[in-house]
């Protein structure tokens, strides 16, 4: 009797038996499909064993076992487990998390999806054309050839990046007996990799160090300023390993910056497949790229978080780049660290990984700063007369605001329209303002479903929660006391949209927020607004604050951080900071000074004295002292088991429940279990939130009573519509 142990989507924490009489191992990290209660699905094969503990006449057989798909490495199999363990989430749901759904679907069988890449060569008589040939009337025709000329090839994906019309010129070229079309492989050579600048000191300092251990696990923290150059580096060294042969992983923390990491991966590359890996594409687009990255044939694999489970078997380096963004932890469902398991990945492939930032994560500066991870520092902007951006504080208190703008920062955005520059005026609040407001009897809109005030979107005559999405119109008069006096209060991207409207007539205006971005292609039309400097003032949320190199854009305006400057969350200092030393790095990158203009109430604020000195390494000194003084990560290892419930007290009595579960024999003398709390944030989308915080010493530490403590939780029972989970590293607590 041959039985497989099959992972499912499902939310126990176990595999399931089923029968399958010509299963062998090699069928282990193979896709099968079975039925499951009354529905078919898809699970993989995670055993193969000859018991079972379920009687054999109450066994069911495997419909069919995908063998025409690779199976999953052993390697990638170690990773879902590794992932299932530490962050306590049953299997079947990490692998599901981690794998293109239509991999697992019964209906699909995942080759056929496989479109073999072509790309299209010079033939023999192509090679004998010049340009010259070409009238000069068909410049896309022209572009093309010049391009295969250049390189002797062009992928799907440079011809993709090139015209719409590319397909139907290369069709005519190959009509002529010039080009050809041919199935691709992995990668040419010789290789050509063609770099405009040669890399300042500092850059090849950078690179000599990395490429002299390209064959060992070794984490590299670069710290380079805003502007130092870290994509060159990333691009030179990710060249060296391409060249022999290996796949190079690179993270990006937001669906918003793949497109131009990925025009300057390509543009560097031309030869080599890219697949680009991120919650925007379909399910088609995403197994594609997820099986030419298993087949080896993707050189380069660039993506969001979900990019860490994609199968590499020829890994050479993993790049995360903005590491310290909070999007590389994923929020809900399976909260992992995508930075934590790419560090994980390269130990295991015996690779190289290099995290880069302006402003790393405490835990990663701290881990640098002492010995376990190398650090390699850039001080100096790449490009040769860039320097940083003078910063000064705006203290309100003293300077009148206006419709949310003070004096000289009108007078700065003048002059800066003036001179021909671009300008970026960050705020981090979309909508038209964040409070509707009764002047009579102080009545504010708040939403039904979460502790939250209602943002108005004045366009769409809205009131929308930016929680839970919920929308309603805006109300005339005010609900409770009936005056028509109620305005909107504090500004959003919108209204200073409007402001800059009514202040500056004549300059073209750009607001770029969630809300202008919600069409699949607006983004790369913005971009391409900003690149061709046809926008004279940004108006930006985060979206706009990091990774950005707009050359054309001298002043930075901040109008209001101080919110997070008192929060309770033990982050929000050190998110405030980074956040704005990368935004304020989007100024004077390239030949013209930036100049960066913060209006703030505490100037005096240790946070804007280290920002205005831009001195990363003084302020992470000072937050790490405040951190170890409170006994908070990095010094401290943290999980929260939280709750929610319709009713607060059910999320509360559960963890209740849970912490007397738990047991404390010395072996746990440096866990600590916290009383359950009610959440900061206490209701969310109906639902009222509890957690129970636990801190310990070390991470094994922690995760030895977590897995003890994990068996003990599922047991407890379930009442109602409660649901609970546990978050490993949580970012917030
Ligand atoms: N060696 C070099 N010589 C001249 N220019 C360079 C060199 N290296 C990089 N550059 C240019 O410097 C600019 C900044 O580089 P890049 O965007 O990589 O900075 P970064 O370190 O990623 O900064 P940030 O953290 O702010 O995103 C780019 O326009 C890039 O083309
Ligand atoms: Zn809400």
């Amino acid at each position: 009797m041959t039985i497989v142990q099959v992972a499912l989507d499902v939310p126990v924490d176990r595999l399931f038996d089923y029968l399958a009489p010509d299963a062998d191992v090699a069928d282990i990290g193979r896709c099968v499909h079975v039925s499951f209660g009354n529905r078919k699905c898809g699970g993989i094969i995670l055993a193969i064993s000859h018991a079972s503990a379920i009687p054999h006449n109450k066994l069911k057989a495997v419909s069919f076992i995908d063998r025409d798909t690779p199976a999953l490495s052993t390697s990638l199999l170690k990773l879902f487990e590794f992932c299932s363990s530490y962050y306590h989430h049953p299997i079947g749901q990490v692998i599901a998390n981690g794998l293109p759904t239509l991999l697992r679907n019964p209906k699909h069988q995942a080759t056929n999806q496989l479109q073999h890449n072509q790309e299209w060569v010079l033939t023999e008589t192509g090679k004998n054309i010049g340009l010259e040939d070409i009238s000069s009337r068909s410049k896309a025709k022209r572009n093309i050839f010049s391009k295969l000329l250049e390189n002797g090839v062009i992928t799907a994906e440079t011809y993709q990046a090139m015209t719409p019309y590319v397909r139907k010129q290369l069709r005519e070229l190959a009509n002529l007996g010039w080009v050809a079309q041919q199935a691709s492989s992995f990668q040419k050579l010789p290789f050509k990799v063609t770099s405009s600048f040669t890399p300042t000191t500092e850059q090849q300092h950078a690179i000599a160090k990395i490429l002299a251990h390209t064959d060992t696990f070794t984490p590299w923290l670069l710290h380079g300023i805003t502007g130092s150059g870290k994509t060159e580096i990333y691009l030179q060294i990710a060249a060296t390993l391409l060249a022999q042969q290996k796949q190079v992983l690179v993270l990006v923390p937001e669906i918003n910056l793949t497109p131009q990491l990925e025009a300057v991966f390509r543009q560097r590359f031309p030869t080599t497949l890219l697949v680009s890996l991120h919650s925007g594409l379909n399910h088609t687009e995403r197994l594609q790229g997820w099986l030419h990255a298993q087949q080896g044939k993707a050189g380069i694999i660039l993506g969001t978080r979900l990019a860490i489970f994609t199968p590499i078997p020829k890994l050479g380096l993993i790049i995360v780049d903005e590491e310290q963004d909070h999007s590389f932890k994923q929020q809900d469902g399976l909260r992992y660290s995508a930075r934590d398991l790419a560090v994980y990945r390269a130990r295991q492939a015996n690779v190289p990984i290099i995290l880069g930032s302006a402003t790393p994560s405490l835990e990663s500066y701290q881990l640098a700063r002492s010995g376990r991870y190398q650090l390699l520092q850039l001080h100096t902007r790449a490009i040769s007369q860039a320097t940083l951006p003078t910063i000064r504080c705006i203290d309100t208190r003293t300077a009148p605001v206006s419709e949310g703008f003070s004096e000289s920062i009108l007078k700065a955005l003048d002059q800066s329209l003036r001179q021909k520059q671009q300008s970026l005026v960050f705020i981090n609040r979309r909508g038209y303002s964040p409070v509707l407001l009764c002047k009579s009897c102080n009545w504010i809109a708040t939403c039904g479903r979460c502790s939250s005030r209602l943002v108005v979107h004045l366009r769409n005559q809205q009131l929308r929660c930016h929680y839970c999405g919920d929308r309603q119109s805006i109300m005339l008069t005010c609900p409770q006391c009936g005056d028509p006096d109620i305005l909107p209060l504090g500004h959003g991207t919108q209204r200073i949209e409007a402001t800059l409207t009514k202040q500056f007539p004549q300059a073209n205006i750009l607001r770029v927020d969630r809300d202008s971005i919600r069409q699949k292609t607006a983004w790369r039309t913005i971009l391409n607004t900003i690149h061709r400097g046809e926008a004279d003032i940004l108006i930006g949320t985060q979206l706009l604050a990091k990774g950005h190199d707009f050359p054309n854009l001298g002043l930075v305006c901040v109008l209001n951080a101080d919110s997070s400057l008192y929060s309770t969350d033990f982050r929000a200092e050190e998110h405030l900071f980074a956040q704005l030393m990368q935004v304020a790095g989007r100024a004077g990158r390239a030949h013209i000074h930036g100049t960066v203009l913060i209006q703030t109430e505490f100037p005096q604020h240790p946070l804007y004295q280290a920002l205005t000195q831009q001195d990363y390494a003084a302020y992470a000194q000072v937050l790490l002292a405040a951190r170890k003084a409170a006994y908070f990560p990095p010094f401290s290892y943290l999980a929260v088991l939280r709750a929610e419930a319709p009713e607060l007290s059910e999320a509360l009595t559960f963890l209740k429940q849970a912490a007397d579960t738990a047991t404390t024999t010395e072996e746990y003398d440096s866990i600590q279990l916290f009383d359950p709390v009610p959440a900061y944030m206490v209701r969310l989308k109906g639902l009222e939130r509890a957690q129970l915080l636990i801190q310990a010493a070390s991470r094994k530490r922690l995760q030895i009573f977590l897995d003890d403590w994990y068996q003990k939780i599922i047991t407890l029972p379930v009442r109602g519509k409660l649901r609970w989970h546990l978050d490993v590293d949580p970012l917030t607590i």
